[in-house]
């Protein structure tokens, strides 16, 4: 089956996923019968360029690298430049938009109306936007199950790492009555180098180099980041829908090295920790940094890596830790989605 994408955003995210593409083009087609065919990319500041027939992943990356506009993209004379997301989405033969914009803690704009937009044309989206699924999961989980279309969004919660689908898929016919996770990758990352010894600003710098943090890192050293995912596990894991500002939330501004210095001196450490827990009264969650002992297992996730602990009435608790950020990671998540966009089709075909 060859699929259709186009980018809306084009970022390290999808780049991170255009470059996956192209390395296991063969090893796709070979074992899951998927072929992709990149016909769209509209991002804000590089511009826009669209061919029906598809356009060349590897000059679409070059350009990205090279920080030259898509405007500049070599193709023949099908390629059409210019069209904004919306157009993209609407006009073009895409038919899976993956929506790799910024997310926005306030308005989870434009990247909601980016969905609606798909949704309304029958089109599928994949995206690692917090934003649709935090604010509006509801309207747009309906608007594609209307419409024949696919919405995924595993990289919402802890990018590649499977925090979504595992308790949805394999844990399914437990009752889940408490999440306990560390859902950000940059302050992690951030509170382990303070650790080290790196002061606060050097450790944010380094996570934004290695593309953890978000565009307005804001989002994730206050815990809106993680205040976002923990609405997501409620929405999606919980199946009770959460309203973001009425999460309590503190982050890591007020943690300083000598806090750090003195937990790990009586044998504990500071992390960013969401709480998800289901009440008589409903789901409750909060956010805010713990100490915990080093017998806990949350205290031992170091750097970008997160980790989420569910307690489930058969099962038991279950542990799962890996990547929380990253491009590659994270455009791994994207990878999940597509191959199960992909497995559904077929399926529906047979
Ligand atoms: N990085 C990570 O580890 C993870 C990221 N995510 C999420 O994935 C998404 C992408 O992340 P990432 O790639 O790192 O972010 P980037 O900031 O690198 O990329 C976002 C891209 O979207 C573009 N953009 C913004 N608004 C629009 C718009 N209206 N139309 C078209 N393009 C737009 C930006 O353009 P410009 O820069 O030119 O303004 C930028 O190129 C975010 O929502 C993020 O929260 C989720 C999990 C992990
Ligand atoms: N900025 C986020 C990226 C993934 O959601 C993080 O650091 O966890």
């Amino acid at each position: 089956m060859t699929v259709k994408l186009a980018f809306i955003g084009f970022g390290g995210v999808g780049q991170g996923l255009l470059q996956i593409l192209l390395e296991k083009e063969n090893e796709l087609r070979l074992e899951e019968g998927l072929e992709t065919q990149v016909v769209a990319v509209a991002d804000v500041m590089k511009g826009s360029v669209y061919n029906p027939n598809g356009l060349d992943g590897n000059q679409l990356l070059s350009l990205a690298k090279e920080k030259r506009p898509l405007s500049e993209y070599i193709g023949d004379s099908s390629t059409i430049t210019g069209l904004d997301s919306i157009r993209t989405i609407q006009e073009t033969n895409a038919d899976v938009i993956v929506e790799v914009t910024f997310t926005d803690v306030n308005t989870g704009q434009p990247a909601i109306d980016h969905c609606r937009a798909a949704f309304e044309k029958g089109k599928s989206v994949i995206t690692t936007n917090k934003g649709p699924v935090a604010l509006a999961y509801q309207e747009l989980s309906e608007a594609a199950e209307n419409n024949g279309a696919f919405f995924g969004f595993e990289g919402t919660v802890m990018s590649g790492t499977p925090a979504l689908r595992l308790p949805r898929e394999t844990l399914c016919g437990n009752k889940i009555h408490q999440i306990t996770g560390i859902l950000n990758g940059t302050t992690n990352y951030m509170l382990t180098e303070m650790e080290k010894g790196s002061s606060y600003e050097e450790a944010l710098k380094k996570a934004q180099e290695q593309g953890f943090a978000e565009a307005d890192p804001t989002s994730d050293v206050e815990g809106y980041d993680a205040r976002y995912k923990a609405v997501i596990l409620s929405n999606v894991v919980m199946q009770t829908p959460m309203i973001a500002a009425n999460v309590p939330c503190t982050g890591i501004t007020e943690v300083t090295q000598e806090m750090l210095h003195e937990a790990v001196k009586e044998g504990k450490r500071i992390r960013l920790v969401a709480k998800i827990t289901r009440t008589e009264s409903g789901v409750k969650a909060v956010i805010q940094p713990e100490k915990l002992d080093e017998t806990n297992p949350l205290a031992a996730v170091p750097g970008a890596t997160n980790a989420i602990l569910y307690e489930c009435d058969l099962a038991g608790p279950i542990f799962l830790t890996g990547a929380g950020a990253g491009l590659k990671e994270t455009g791994f998540s994207l990878l999940i989605d597509l191959i199960h966009f992909t497995r559904q089709k077929a399926a529906v075909k047979q």
